[in-house]
């Protein structure tokens, strides 16, 4: 690809695998989760989410998504328990999501789309760095949660309200003492398995921690996703849209349940 990686015509994911080869590995994410072939692990733990509010620091139109960034350099804001060992930190959230209400989601649970899916992006302290920690097998852990149409969700606002200060890439705002866990389920059953970040570099270094119970978010909400651009200032405006990876093949991989 000549011009940087994207969601279209030219640059989406079919086209990935010409610049980043390993789109075509053997532990791609996403993927379409089915329940009925998911293991249920009686050895898994649960998940230990602690999360420091004054550890959030700013939100960013990165031309690709919208991200949440937190300082992480201390063990205040951890991922612990679950699938993974030691202690991994949180590094950012952000959100893939569609075009309209029928698809948006990276992961699928039976070939369902959801409109959209929350990212919470975490790193193995076991190594120096997030950029480190991107490299290896065990380098990242991601809690992915679903969100499904419904009522308007009032943990989701404070967040959608910081859009318009955003809309175009590479524009970014200070976002203080914005609490993670209040985006979370009340279950935090979970399927896991090996995989990637779904979008490039696509390194498959992401152990996936996908809960089972989504969130709600309201059509009105959904479309204050959809006001954000991909283009930046003063570029012919696209409509941030349809920024998601569809499933990839399972290959040699299972899923497990924390769940029976
Ligand atoms: C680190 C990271 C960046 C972007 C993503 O979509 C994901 S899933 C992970
Ligand atoms: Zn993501």
């Amino acid at each position: 690809m000549s011009h940087g990686w994207g969601y279209g015509p030219t640059n989406g994911p079919d086209k990935w695998g010409e610049e980043f080869p390993v789109a075509n590995g053997t532990r791609q994410s996403p993927i379409n989760i089915v329940p009925r072939e998911a293991h249920y692990d009686h050895t898994l733990k649960a998940l230990k989410l602690k999360y420091d509010p004054s550890n959030s620091n700013g939100i960013l139109n990165n031309g690709h998504s919208f991200q949440v960034d937190f300082v992480d350099d201390t063990d205040s804001s951890t991922l612990t328990g679950g699938p993974i060992s030691g202690t991994y930190r949180l590094k950012q959230f952000h959100f893939h999501w569609g075009a309209s209400d029928d698809r948006g989601s990276e992961h699928t649970v039976n070939g369902i789309n959801f409109p959209c899916e929350l990212h919470l992006v975490h790193w193995n302290t076991k190594y120096p760095s997030f950029g480190e920690a991107a490299s290896q097998p065990d380098g990242l852990a991601v809690v992915g949660v679903f969100l499904k149409i419904g009522a308007a969700n009032p943990r989701l606002q404070k967040v959608l309200d910081a859009l318009d200060a955003i809309k175009t890439k590479g524009k970014q705002t200070t976002f203080p003492n914005f609490d993670p866990k209040t985006l979370l389920p009340g279950s935090l059953h979970y399927w896991t398995y090996d995989g990637s970040l779904t979008t490039p570099p696509l390194l498959e270094s992401v152990t996936w921690i996908v809960l089972k119970e989504p969130i709600s978010v309201s059509s009105a909400q959904m479309a204050k996703f959809r006001s954000l651009l991909f283009t930046g200032e003063g570029e012919s405006p696209c409509c941030m849209e349809d920024n998601y990876r569809p499933p990839q093949p399972l290959k040699n991989r299972k899923v497990r349940a924390s769940f029976k």
